[in-house]
């Protein structure tokens, strides 16, 4: 489920992203065929595969995989899942942390398939408030639990490199389904993740 061997690259995507990255590094005013930059065009699109590999993976066939039927209908909740996607807008990182709560029904699932999940949407081309949805509406319809919250706090790269240059705006994004609708279960999520406002 990982591109870490090179066997696993897209010979094909690596040839053609390969190529855009070379046109850009010239278009920079850089040497491609300098000593230190005359792989990069190939290291830059290895890293761009595997920037991009959630494209390739079923998370539902991740939770799928490893539920188990439990009693247990207390909340779960898996919090500082640590993030990192691109910006659909400028291809530029956004990172941060995931904070995921669900209540089973019946089924509990395997803790690092939350991380799983988090990872296969986040190496996608992503706005914020999409990942945090897909995220959430992937666990609710797979899980079908008795309530899932999702909160994800990041920084934005576009915002802090470039653009409007802020270096210390964060953004949170939160869904909520289920019983986290009402306002106790969503303020004892809140609390335990530390962002109650009280
Ligand atoms: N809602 C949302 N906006 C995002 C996200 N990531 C980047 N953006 C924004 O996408 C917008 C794109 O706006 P445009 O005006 O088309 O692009 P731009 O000229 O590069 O905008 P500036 O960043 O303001 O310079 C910007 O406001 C970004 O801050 C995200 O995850 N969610
Ligand atoms: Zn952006």
């Amino acid at each position: 489920m990982s591109f870490k061997l090179f066997e696993e690259y897209n010979q094909e995507f690596i040839t053609d992203v390969k190529e855009s990255y070379h046109t850009i590094l010239d278009r920079v005013g850089e040497d491609p065929k300098r000593e230190g930059i005359v792989k990069t065009p190939e290291r830059a699109a290895k890293a761009m595969q595997f920037l991009t590999q959630g494209y390739e993976m079923d998370p539902k066939q991740i939770l799928e995989g490893a539920m188990f039927k439990e009693d247990y209908s207390d909340m779960v909740l898996i919090k500082d899942i640590e993030l990192y996607s691109l910006c659909e807008h400028h291809m530029l990182p956004f990172f941060g942390k995931a904070h995921i709560a669900y209540i089973p029904n019946g089924h509990i699932v395997g803790l690092s398939k939350i991380p799983r999940v988090v990872d296969v949407f986040s190496r996608r081309l992503q706005v914020q408030e999409r990942l945090t949805h897909d995220i959430l509406e992937c666990i609710n319809s797979t899980l079908q639990p008795k309530g899932v919250a999702v909160v994800i706090e990041a920084r934005h790269m576009c915002m802090m490199m470039r653009g409007v240059q802020k270096q210390n705006s964060a953004t949170t994004t939160s869904g909520f389904r289920g019983e986290f609708k009402h306002s106790e279960t969503r303020n004892e999520f809140l609390r335990l993740i530390g962002k109650d406002l009280a």
